[in-house]
């Protein structure tokens, strides 16, 4: 497999526990890849060192093998990006940004922004300092994408969209994706994640935590059983059995792994009134990751 994008080693420290620190990671041709993370846990700088915005302290980052800080304008141009805070200039009109984007970029025309507007259902005539945070967002998507380029970098594409339109956005990914695109994303959203994503890096307080495949970390979600049994006595009894459990008036509940053999036999010496099991959702699986909390 060839990598489209290589992080290899970068250092970006601004001090106080602040940055990026010897963040290593890859992606693929064709890939998809979520980075995901708390707030200020270091996706935009590490983004901004990809688009050759700033220099790491150490180590290097290339994109189709040039080097990004090296060769910022070819990296400017070639590259479908969309920042997490888009610079816009007030003044102009949805329209008059798109094509001073297309001009920077060198393209000849407005490419595919004619039918993204559509699927966006954005109106690009008035002036931007009018627009609300959505149809902003929506230009930077259009802008973004209306060159057909083979790398995209998305900073939280989705921010400021209603849900109807973050569908449309999940939708133009998995079209893009199967027109072989590679792409990062940074992400709070895990639904859009676990929809689009081939694999997910996760990133905290400025370190790496962890490169998985979706398949592999969706697998390794864990099952959710509540339990309501006939009094508080016996729930508060039984909680004690069970590691890491809660209680709630008559309800017991617990995440349950391997151990589901051992928690239903547990569970047989007391009055069961009702059991509910459910798959822990990505989000609560992820916690674990961002917040270091221990929910083995
Ligand atoms: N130019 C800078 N000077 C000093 N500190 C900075 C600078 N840019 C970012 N930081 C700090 O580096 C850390 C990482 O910030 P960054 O914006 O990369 O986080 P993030 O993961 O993108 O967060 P969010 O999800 O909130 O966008 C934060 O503590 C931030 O305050």
């Amino acid at each position: 497999m060839t990598n489209h994008i290589e992080i290899d080693h970068i250092t970006k420290d601004y001090g106080q526990g602040r940055g990026v620190f010897d963040i290593t990671f890859q992606v693929q041709k064709g890939e998809t890849l979520g980075f995901l993370g708390p707030n200020g846990a270091g996706k935009t700088t590490t983004i901004r060192q990809l688009m050759g915005f700033i220099k790491p302290d150490s180590g290097s980052v290339s994109i189709l093998g040039k080097d990004c800080f090296k060769e910022a304008d070819f990296i400017e141009k070639s590259l479908g990006y969309l920042p997490g805070e888009i610079a816009f200039i007030d003044s102009m009109s949805g329209i008059e940004f798109i094509r001073f984007i297309a001009k920077m970029k060198k393209m000849k025309g407005l490419g595919r922004a004619e039918s993204l507007m559509e699927k966006f259902e954005l109106n690009p005539s008035g002036k931007i300092k009018k627009m609300s945070k959505g149809m902003k967002q929506k230009i930077g998507i259009v802008c973004a994408f209306m060159q057909d380029p083979e790398i995209l970098i998305l900073d939280e594409p989705t921010s400021g969209l209603d849900p109807l339109m973050q569908n449309q956005f999940i939708d133009l990914l998995l079209q893009e994706k199967k027109r072989g695109k590679t792409i990062l994303m940074s992400s709070h959203i895990f639904e859009e994640v676990e929809k689009t994503c081939d694999r997910a890096a996760i990133i905290r307080e400025g370190r790496l935590v962890a490169v998985e495949d979706m398949e592999k970390l969706k697998s390794g979600r864990k099952k959710i059983v509540e339990l309501h049994l006939a009094d508080e006595n016996m729930a508060a009894s039984f909680a004690r059995e069970i590691a890491g459990s809660k209680v709630t008036g008559r309800s017991v509940s617990a995440n349950v792994g391997l151990d589901m053999d051992e928690f239903i036999k547990k569970a047989g010496a007391y009055t069961v009134v009702d059991l509910n099991v459910r798959t822990q959702s990505l989000e609560e699986f992820f916690l674990h990751f961002y917040g270091g909390q221990n929910n083995d």
